[in-house]
């Protein structure tokens, strides 16, 4: 009899163990089991089960509106599919802020609700305690700086962050802040290629990148801009697939079956 030998899982520290070795580490957003099985089963790294399913899946012109509850159905969805990648929840807006008590609150729901194994949340010095907490109770924690969308009308929009010396000087001192804190990676998003070089240079943790250019020790994208999904991408984004445009073919030759009476035909047909 041939076995397959069961792939080996992905698990936190392998995320130090691939900086080390000088590999780059693979994320994308997953909002469901349906994708997430196929991202598992094609070996990515880390799913993130990201709040982009606020703008993306719900409805929403943003990530703000997304609700704990939402995050933790979508994160069970996602931990239930998986066999192998590491599963990051990200906290939503409003959830982590305040406290550490109420980052921890989150994330415990994020981790026994949804099945989570690490936690992700925006900002630098300001969600040290959070991180340090979170840490300590026995929670993985992945950083988020650069574009931290849940801040956008702090920011003033989805622009690139870190440009200029003073900008690019105190996303350095945030991205040692979560690492001193214990932070197990950092994701970069838009920030100028150089600058996320040097933030990877700095730290032993690895950094993830999204619109952070390819000095980072790892990438993430939303699965949807990967794969051609959707009506719009960002400029970062690369289209790896059509499969907005296959998925709409599959359904007009359905239709089309369905109408001509194609289908079903006699091999989708029981007899008496
Ligand atoms: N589908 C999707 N992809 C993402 O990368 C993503 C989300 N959703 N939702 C959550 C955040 C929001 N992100 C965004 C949203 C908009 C732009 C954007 O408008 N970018 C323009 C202009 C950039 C600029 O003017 O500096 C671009 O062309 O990239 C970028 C990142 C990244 N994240
Ligand atoms: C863009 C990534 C990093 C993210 O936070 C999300 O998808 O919510
Ligand atoms: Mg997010």
């Amino acid at each position: 009899m041939s076995t397959t030998p069961a792939p080996a899982p992905f698990r936190v520290p392998h995320l130090r163990r691939a900086k080390e070795n000088g590999e780059r580490l693979t994320m994308l957003t997953a909002y469901d089991g349906a994708t997430a099985r196929i991202f598992d089963d094609a070996g990515i790294d880390m799913l993130l089960v990201g709040d982009s399913i606020g703008d993306n899946m719900l409805g929403h012109a943003t990530t703000i509106p997304v609700t704990l509850e939402e995050m933790v159905l979508a994160t069970r969805s996602v931990s239930r599919a998986t066999r192998r990648s590491l599963v990051v929840a990200d906290l939503p807006f409003g959830t982590y802020e305040a406290s550490a008590q109420q980052a921890h609150a989150s994330a415990v729901r994020l981790m026994k609700e949804g099945g989570a194994a690490a936690v992700k949340m925006e900002g630098g010095e300001r969600i040290a305690a959070q991180v340090s907490l979170l840490t300590g109770a026995g929670i993985p924690v992945v950083g988020h700086l650069g574009l931290t969308p849940q801040s956008e009308h702090l920011i003033g929009g989805k622009r690139v962050q870190g440009r200029g010396e003073e900008a690019a000087a105190r996303l350095r001192r945030d991205a040692l802040a979560l690492a001193e804190a214990g932070a197990v990676a950092l994701v970069l998003e838009m920030v100028p290629a150089p600058l996320a070089r040097a933030v990877s240079a700095d730290l032993e943790i690895p950094t993830i990148g999204i619109g952070a250019g390819n000095g980072c020790d790892g990438q993430v994208l939303v699965w949807l801009d990967m794969a051609g999904m959707g009506d719009w991408s960002p400029r970062f984004a690369r289209q790896f697939g059509q499969v907005g445009a296959a998925l709409h073919t599959a359904t007009t030759d359905y239709i089309a079956a369905v109408r001509d009476g194609s289908f079903p035909g006699p091999e989708h047909t029981y007899e008496s």
